[in-house]
Formats: structure tokens, C-alpha cells, sequence
């Protein structure tokens, strides 16, 4: 079952295969289980399966699903650091594990839990080697050092060793190594894990402004939905090695009939809010689920702005301050499996 969602891109390429294009990849690893003090059995983990989609070049897309779904793999193959058991993958038009090195120069990579930055160095050292590696003619360097400095806000630390970094500052100084020989492509591997609410808007204005100047192919896993619904165009969900939908972020709440929260603070304890608003399918389509003094959540259609929501109860109880919380991507996907036909 891979659901589209209805309108939503499905990634067709400038050329007619599209950018990256992966035809029934498949993943397979070999792995010993001790059974008891001398005996061990070998067993298959299919971490992919059979995976086909298109990417085109300039698309933004979200890569999600659950702890051992197998993104990380995908990712792993797409740069050629696994070589596929089966199935065709190609990105640039280059098969990733056999010419690692020549894509390595068309590529950028960032995984959100490592670094590739050397962690006893200053980040302008880390940044210097890399211009020798990658051999990045001096004066596209020098350009886009700056362009990455100013956007990233590096400018103070770059004199400072990488392990002295806090993790977000760590994260912008791993996003300008990846860039700084001009990529075409940036895979992201949870790009905003850990980090505070001031780095994550960085790094995703940082991020939109890149696409949008330079067309950069962007593919980024995240448990963050915000990533996913201020970023990407298109959202591919997988789960246990197979892909369950391709779509928008709007169809897959669709699918998976998910719920966001509101949460208000009204100024003092009051009985559950009550809005006057047509059901939908017999459903409220807000519904107050928890009251704790005079905290009150509401549970209100994914797929819906909140702004409407926010106003009506603003106009009829005295509100102090509000948020809302995204759905988790463990509770839509459950969601979009409950619902399947
Ligand atoms: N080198 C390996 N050897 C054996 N099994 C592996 C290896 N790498 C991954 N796996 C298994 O393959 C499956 C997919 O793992 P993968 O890391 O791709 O998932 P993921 O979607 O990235 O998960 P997470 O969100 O937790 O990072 C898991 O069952 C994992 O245990």
C-alpha cells in the first residue's frame, strides 16, 4: 500500500527519471543471534524493501517514519556508503556505491547525532581541510564560508574547537561544512534533534533560503513534524523497509484523520470550552479532551489552521496564552494503518 495524497507531488523529474531515482531497492543484513553459551543463527533483517520513488531536482522532501523504519539505510545507500542488496538506485545519474568519491563532490550529508567535523579543531580548521578535500576552487571557498557564516550566525565561533560547541551551534557549523563545496543535493538526517527553539527557526529559515536561491534537492529525515510542514512540498512515509505513502503533509493528516493540540490558559478554572461549530461526519471538530485548573487542551482536525480556532476563543473566554502542539509521527502513522481499507 503506498497512498498518494490526492494533488500532491509525485516528484517527476527534469529528466524524465527524475534526480534520484530508487526502482525496488532493497537492503538486506546478515545478523548472528546467540541462541545459548556456543550456538548463534543467522538472521535476515530486511531493513529496505523494495523501495521505488523519484525526486526531482529543486524538491524538498521529508523522509519520516518510525525507530527502525529504515530511513538512516536509505540515506546510507543514497551516498554510498551501503551498497544496495537489490533494486536500482541512482543520484545525479551516478550509482552511489560504486562511484562514491565522484558524488561525494555533488553531494552534501549532515547526520543530526554525529559530526563531520574535527573535534579538537576550531571550525574555520575543520573548514580549511575540507577545502583541500573537496579542492573548492579559492574564491567559490571564500563565497560561500561567508554567505554560510552570515546566515548561520558563525561569525563568533569560529575560533572555537568544535567539542566546546553546544549541540545547535555544532548542528550550523555541520550544515556550512556540507555546503561549502555547492551540492546539489543535502541529505539530512535529523536536522534539528536537540536543538533549542531559536536554532531550530535558524537552521529551517537557513535551509528554505538555501532551496529557494540555489534549487538545492533537499531530503530530510526528522521525528519534527514543524520540519516537515515549514520545509518540504512532499513527505515520504516509510515503515518497516517499505514506503506507506507519498503525498503532501495536508493528505497524509487526511489519511491519518490526526489531531493537533491546542493548549489555552485561560485566567482562572472555567468549565470546558464550548464553541458553537458544525460537526463534521457527526464528529466535533473540536473537542476539549483534558481540564486542569485553568489549563484546557483541545484536540482540533491536523489539516485545519488554528488560527479560526484561536479567535473564536479569544472573542469568548479570557485567554492569557496558548500553544499548540504537532501530532506525533508515531500517532498519524498508527492512525493512517487504523484507516487503511
Ligand atoms: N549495520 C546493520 N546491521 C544489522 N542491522 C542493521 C544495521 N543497520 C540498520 N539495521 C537494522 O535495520 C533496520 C532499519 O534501521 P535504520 O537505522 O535504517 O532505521 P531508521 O528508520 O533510521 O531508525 P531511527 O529513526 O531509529 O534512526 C533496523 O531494524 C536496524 O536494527
Amino acid at each position: 500500500m503506498t497512498r498518494r495524497a490526492q494533488g500532491g507531488p509525485v516528484g517527476a523529474g527534469v529528466d524524465e527519471g527524475g534526480f534520484i531515482t530508487l526502482d525496488g531497492v532493497e537492503k538486506v543484513f546478515q545478523v548472528r543471534r546467540r541462541t545459548g553459551l556456543l550456538r548463534s543463527e543467522r538472521r535476515e533483517v530486511r531493513a529496505v524493501d523494495g523501495i521505488s520513488f523519484r525526486v526531482a531536482r529543486g524538491e524538498v522532501v521529508g523522509y519520516i517514519g518510525p525507530n527502525g523504519a529504515g530511513k538512516s539505510t536509505t540515506i546510507k545507500m543514497l551516498t554510498g556508503i551501503l551498497t544496495p542488496s537489490g533494486g536500482r538506485l541512482r543520484v545525479a545519474g551516478i550509482d552511489p556505491s560504486r562511484e562514491r568519491t565522484r558524488l561525494a563532490h555533488r553531494i552534501g550529508v549532515v547526520f543530526g547525532q554525529r559530526t563531520t567535523l574535527w573535534w579538537d579543531l576550531p571550525l574555520r580548521d575543520s573548514y580549511r581541510l575540507m577545502h583541500r578535500m573537496y579542492r573548492i576552487p579559492d574564491r567559490r571557498y571564500r563565497e560561500n564560508l561567508d554567505r554560510c557564516v552570515e546566515l548561520l550566525d558563525l561569525g563568533e565561533l569560529l575560533e572555537v574547537p568544535v567539542r566546546q560547541l553546544s549541540l545547535g551551534q555544532r548542528m550550523r557549523g555541520d550544515i556550512a561544512a556540507a555546503l561549502l563545496h555547492d551540492p546539489e543535493v543535502l541529505y539530512l538526517d535529523e536536522p534539528t534533534i536537540g536543538l533549542d527553539v531559536v536554532s531550530k527557526v535558524k537552521v529551517r529559515q537557513f535551509l528554505k533560503d538555501l532551496n529557494a536561491e540555489r534549487g538545492t534537492t533537499v531530503l530530510l529525515t526528522t521525528h519534527d513534524l514543524t520540519d516537515i510542514e515549514q520545509l518540504c512540498s512532499r513527505v515520504m512515509v516509510i515503515d518497516h523497509g517499505r514506503l506507506m505513502y507519498d503525498g503532501s503533509l495536508a493528505g497524509l493528516h487526511e489519511v491519518g484523520e490526526s489531531e493537533r493540540m491546542l493548549v489555552v490558559d485561560l485566567e482562572r478554572e472555567l468549565p470546558p470550552i464550548r464553541l458553537e461549530s458544525e460537526g463534521v461526519d457527526g464528529r466535533p471538530p473540536v473537542r476539549v479532551v483534558k481540564v486542569e485548573g485553568p489549563r484546557q487542551w483541545l484536540a482540533f482536525p491536523a489539516a485545519a489552521s488554528a488560527a479560526p480556532l484561536v479567535a473564536r476563543i479569544a472573542a469568548g473566554y479570557p485567554l492569557v496564552d496558548l500553544s499548540v502542539r504537532e501530532p506525533d509521527i508515531e500517532a498519524v502513522i498508527a492512525r493512517m494503518y487504523e484507516s487503511a481499507p
